[in-house]
């Protein structure tokens, strides 16, 4: 079994850094002249399938989207991972779960169990009831070859108000970093990138260094929201991830979902967005 850090350097060796987020959201939905509701995401994801498989490294569906049309939604999220799973392109559920271990336990078996209807390749996790209760979701993502992203320092203006906090000299964001850099010490080894990876946004300027994070000494793949819609490009990705930079894949879904619905409209504004 490939674990998810080295599916994921092919990938992006393969097609490139970019991640396609997938967010049907109601405007979206209208503009490509689909019905606001659960058929509508559902096919808002077939025609996502149709542009995106086999042509970009990743693409990442954000549930939420999906899920506020209850079990239909839900349904249409299932089908649109399974079809990207068939297509052989990795896929990132942005859920942002977290709870305390027992619970974790049971989303880490939503998510990251080979026979779940959701499974995805990783899913973003929020450790903001302490490192420590990713571990069920740490260990099962570890037997099954799955990944996981950890808020580290987001792209919104108001992560910075918990993630720069200090707590005994360190940021909550630097013991975030350390967290992942821990449980991907070995993964390194003949240059494999570790499947514990984090989310920093591209649009966070020069906090990494401010706070003294080495974000190139986790190992780990770093999952950078902020592309586009939110104003980042390739010059904000330098400065913010430095060293880092191979290890980055760049998140943008508004802005290339914009030129949808025709498939090649789409797979143009995917091929535009790093160049
Ligand atoms: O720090 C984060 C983490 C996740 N996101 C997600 O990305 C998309 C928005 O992307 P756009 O390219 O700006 O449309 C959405 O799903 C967020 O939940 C983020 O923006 N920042």
């Amino acid at each position: 079994m490939s674990t998810f850090g080295a599916r994921l350097r092919t990938a992006m060796d393969t097609y490139g850094p970019l991640c396609v987020g997938l967010d049907p959201h109601p405007q979206i939905l209208t503009d490509w002249g689909l019905p606001v509701s659960a058929a509508g995401v559902r096919r808002f994801g077939e025609i996502c399938v149709d542009a995106f498989a086999g042509q970009v490294a990743v693409v990442k569906p954000q549930s939420a989207f999906f899920e506020e049309y209850g079990s239909d939604g839900i349904a249409a999220l299932e089908a649109t991972l399974a079809a990207f799973r068939v297509a052989g392109t990795l896929t990132i559920l942005d859920v942002k779960r977290g709870d305390i271990g027992s619970t974790m336990a049971g989303y880490a078996r939503a998510y990251l169990r080979d026979d779940a209807p959701l499974a995805a390749d990783a899913i973003t996790v929020s450790p903001y009831l302490g490192f420590g209760s990713l571990g069920p979701a740490l260990d099962l993502a570890a037997t099954t070859g799955r990944g996981l992203f950890v808020l580290a320092l987001t792209s919104n203006p108001e992560g910075a108000s918990v993630q720069h906090a200090r707590i005994g000299g360190e940021s909550v964001a630097a013991a975030m970093v350390s967290g992942a850099a821990a449980a991907n010490a070995g993964a390194g080894e003949n240059g494999i990138l570790g499947s514990v990876g984090l989310v920093v946004g591209a649009t966070v300027g020069s906090a990494p260094r401010d706070l003294g994070i080495d974000l190139a000494a986790a190992n780990a793949p770093i999952l950078a929201p902020g592309f586009g819609a939110q104003g980042a490009g390739l010059d904000e990705a330098r400065e913010v991830f430095g060293a880092a930079l191979p290890n980055v894949l760049a998140a943008s879904s508004r802005e290339i979902l914009a030129a949808g619905p025709q498939v090649a409209s789409l797979r143009e504004a995917a091929r535009r967005t790093l160049h």
